[in-house]
Order: structure tokens, then C-alpha cells, then sequence
């Protein structure tokens, strides 16, 4: 169990106490009253500019590359092209935080309260290293708040080692250059507290334990995953038995560590979270399940999908349960109904979609030096379309760009057409997110580098 910190919040079985998560759950419906469409004007700035380290200078052989946009410029959104401007504006109009009486705990730019309130400020934290792929459309980030980041980063760690026992010794050095710390306090801007925080961080320490050591470099393989796969996600989704069979269903659950890590973060979710956020989160993960038994069943025939068929797959295979948290880790709910929307699915499918090929474009080096065909979008697009390794992974920042621009453009028509308060901070939650996700992996200079192509 965790000691809450110097934050001298309570324990976790009452942590964190969210109240209007736990109304909305009692009383689903949705007390907030519509903002008429002038809401529009009411809201300030989502992506404000945002200093990031100039690249690194351009080799003279860059001059060479022909139809690649400029490095991004130091602040604010890269554009990339002419449909990017308009659906920049219309989304910077939309995804801009309400002001106005009774509108602050909606707006992502309050943030959060200081920790130490009396402190004085610390001198701003220098930006973090590291390259932003060229021509890649994205939204630069503020550095994270380096307080939570630290206090998150300690918290966690004490989790993993002493509350599920998740790595032997010698990965603790792959375990601190994750830094989930600095990713989850990067993408949740809006969490009121380090206990809502730590929903989002042993959650996503759990997914890349059972992705390492069921799928992957850890112990992982295609072989049997299936049946692995099903059992773990009885931690999430628990199984209802007999008596005669539920206490070695029980004990399994402590059997291996991405098990165990499952089981104590979606416990912890489970007691903050209203039982249709818990559900939304057992579909999702149900989800990323499915896709990982696909990419396993090709990888076991050495099977290269078509495009097409390679996107389907990392559709499932993806980050979409880490950004529809974003309302558990903010201490409210976006109801069920309005979750299950088309509208909304479709934004929530290309924001997790975009975020997910973000992860193929910085993890290609990695991946490339990884034992036998680690399939990624460069590495099908390259295969199936016949194109040199560099014109692949140029078409697959396209691709990326094109993902990024249709989500922005249907959260914006959403926002427009349904503005009520829990669904723009909802859309400004997935879209926070989506920066935080790039700006992570942009950084994580301890696990990507960027091919050589420019
Ligand atoms: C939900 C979650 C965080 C799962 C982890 C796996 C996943 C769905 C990713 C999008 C990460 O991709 P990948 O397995 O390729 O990770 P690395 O490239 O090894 O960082
Ligand atoms: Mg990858």
C-alpha cells in the first residue's frame, strides 16, 4: 500500500475521492446546463505556444529532401498543410478552456492546485532533449510540472517494487527510463491530485508489463499468448465461479507480475472510477487484447498485412484505454451515453489511432534492431507498397498527419454540435493527451531515436 505523500491525503482505499465522479455514478444524469453555441467565445487557448529545443542543426544533405515541411517552428501547432490551418482554427476555437463565472474547474489551463503552496515558484525547468520527427503534425507541450513529476515518479516506483513485485532487480534501470512519471503528469494536465495521477500511471505500468513479458522483449511470444492473454484479463474483468474453483482463480492472480500488476491498478481504478468508467475501461482493454492476438497470429506465420488491414489491427493494438481515463483521472464522468455517441467513438478511434503511430514512427529504430520482423507502419507500408525504408517511413508521417488532422476536425464538429461542459473537457482531456503522448516519446531519448533519413 502506498503512503500518500507529503500531500497527507488519505489512504487508497478512500483515495481519490473524486466527488462528483462518485454523484455521477449514484446519478447518471448530466446536471449541466447546454452553453449556448457562443460558448465558442468564451474559451481560451488549448495549445497556447509553447517553447520546445530548437532541432538539432539540419545535416547539409537535408536541403536535399524535397517535399518534407520545415522543422517545426519553436512554438505552437506545426501545420503541415492548407486543410491543417482551417482545422487548427476551428479546433483552437472549440478545444479552448471556458471562462466566466463557474466554468474555472473546467478549463485544463487551471491545472492543478501547487503542492507546496507557499513555496516560491522554482525557476523554470529547461525543456527536455530530444527531436521531434520532421514534418510530424503536433501540438508542442509544456515541460511537466516537475514537482509532480518527481513526487509521481517516487510513488510509483514504490508500487512497483514493494505492492506487486513487478521486476527482478536487474530491469529497474528499464523501469526508471520509462519515466512514466513524467509521461502520465505530461498527459493528464487537468488531475486534481498525485492519487488521481497514480490511476493513470500503475494503469499504464500494467499494459507495458503484460506487453513486455507476454508479447514481447521480457519473456514474451506469440506462442500460447491467447490463453495467457484471457486469464490475465480476469484481473481486469473478474471471473464469477464456483466455490470450488474461485480460490485457484484467486491465487492465479498473484502468479506473475503483469497479473499482479493488472489486478492492484485495476482495483485502485475500480474504488475511484463510477462502475461505467470501470466498464468502459475493461472494453477498452478488451480491445488492445484483441489486437494484440492479431499482430501474434501474424507474427507466428510470418504474415505482413496489407496497410489497410496493419492500421485494423493497430486500432486495437493501441493506446485508446490510456486517453479515455482522462475524465477518472480528472475527477469527473462523461456519462456512458455520451461516451458511446458515434461521434464521440470516432474521435476517440482517431485520437487513439494518431497517438498509436506516433509510437510506430519514434519506436522504428528499436524496433528495427528488435530479434526477427517487428511489424510497425514504416516496416508494412515499405513491404506492401515496394518503397525504399525512408520513403515508407516518410508516407507513414503522412499517414500520421492525415490521422491527427480527421480527429482534430470531428472533436472540433462534436464540440460544436454538443457542447456541454463534460464533453468539451472531455475532448480537451483526449486531446491533452495526444500532445503528452507525443511530447513523451519525443523526449524518451533513454528508449527511441529517429532513423537517419534526414
Ligand atoms: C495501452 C498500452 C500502454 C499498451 C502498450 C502497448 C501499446 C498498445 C502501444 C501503442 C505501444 O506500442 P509498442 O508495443 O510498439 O511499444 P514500444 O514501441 O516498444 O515502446
Ligand atoms: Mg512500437
Amino acid at each position: 500500500m502506498p503512503d500518500s505523500g507529503p500531500l497527507g491525503s488519505p489512504p487508497p482505499e478512500q483515495e481519490p475521492t473524486p466527488p462528483a465522479a462518485v454523484q455521477d455514478a449514484a446519478v447518471p444524469v448530466v446536471h449541466h446546463v447546454p452553453v449556448p453555441p457562443t460558448t465558442l467565445q468564451f474559451l481560451a487557448a488549448l495549445h497556447p505556444p509553447v517553447p520546445v529545443p530548437g532541432p538539432p542543426p539540419p545535416p547539409a544533405a537535408a536541403s536535399a529532401v524535397r517535399d518534407m515541411p520545415a522543422v517545426p517552428p519553436a512554438t505552437s501547432a506545426v501545420p503541415d498543410t492548407p486543410a491543417a490551418t482551417a482545422a487548427d482554427s476551428a479546433l483552437q476555437r472549440i478545444l479552448r478552456g471556458p471562462t466566466g463565472l463557474g466554468t474555472s474547474s473546467l478549463s485544463l489551463s487551471r491545472r492543478h492546485e501547487p503542492l507546496v503552496p507557499d513555496q516560491v515558484p522554482p525557476a523554470p525547468t529547461p525543456p527536455a532533449e530530444g527531436r521531434a520527427v520532421p514534418g510530424l503534425y503536433h501540438h508542442p507541450v509544456p515541460e511537466p510540472d516537475p514537482v509532480r513529476v518527481e513526487e509521481l515518479s517516487s510513488r510509483i516506483k514504490r508500487w512497483a517494487e514493494d505492492e506487486v513485485q513487478l521486476y527482478p532487480e536487474e530491469w529497474e534501470g528499464q523501469f526508471d527510463g520509462f519515466s512514466v512519471g513524467r509521461y502520465m503528469v505530461g498527459c493528464h494536465p487537468d488531475a486534481p491530485t498525485v492519487d488521481h495521477l497514480m490511476l493513470a500511471t500503475r494503469l499504464m505500468v500494467a499494459e507495458n508489463a503484460l506487453d513486455d513479458c507476454y508479447c514481447e522483449d521480457h519473456g514474451g511470444s506469440p506462442v500460447g499468448l491467447g490463453g495467457r492473454i484471457l486469464l490475465a484479463h480476469t484481473a481486469l474483468d473478474h471471473l464469477h465461479t464456483t466455490a470450488k474453483y474461485a480460490p485457484a482463480w484467486q491465487e492465479s492472480l498473484t502468479s506473475d507480475a503483469p497479473r499482479r500488476a493488472y489486478h492492484s491498478a485495476m482495483d485502485y481504478f475500480v474504488r475511484a472510477a463510477t462502475p461505467s468508467q470501470a466498464d468502459r475501461y475493461r472494453h477498452d482493454m478488451a480491445r488492445l487484447h484483441l489486437g494484440y492476438l492479431a499482430e501474434a497470429a501474424w507474427a507466428q506465420t510470418d504474415h505482413v498485412p496489407e496497410v489497410w488491414e496493419y492500421l485494423a489491427m493497430r486500432q486495437f493494438n493501441n493506446f485508446r484505454p490510456c486517453p479515455t481515463i482522462t475524465d477518472s483521472v480528472g475527477g469527473y464522468e462523461l456519462p456512458a451515453d455520451l461516451h458511446a455517441q458515434p461521434d464521440m467513438q470516432r474521435v476517440i478511434a482517431l485520437a487513439g489511432n494518431a497517438t498509436t503511430i506516433v509510437n510506430d514512427l519514434y519506436s522504428y529504430t528499436k524496433e528495427l534492431n528488435s530479434p526477427g520482423r517487428h511489424l510497425n507502419l514504416p516496416v508494412v507500408i515499405a513491404e506492401r507498397e515496394q518503397l525504399s525504408e525512408r520513403d515508407a517511413y516518410l508516407k507513414a508521417v503522412e499517414v500520421h498527419n492525415e490521422l491527427m488532422h480527421a480527429f482534430e476536425a470531428a472533436a472540433a464538429d462534436l464540440a460544436a454540435a454538443c457542447p456541454l461542459p463534460p464533453v468539451l473537457r472531455f475532448l480537451r482531456g483526449v486531446a491533452a493527451w495526444v500532445d503528452g503522448n507525443h511530447d513523451w516519446h519525443r523526449t524518451n531519448t533513454f528508449r527511441y531515436s529517429l532513423p537517419d533519413f534526414w
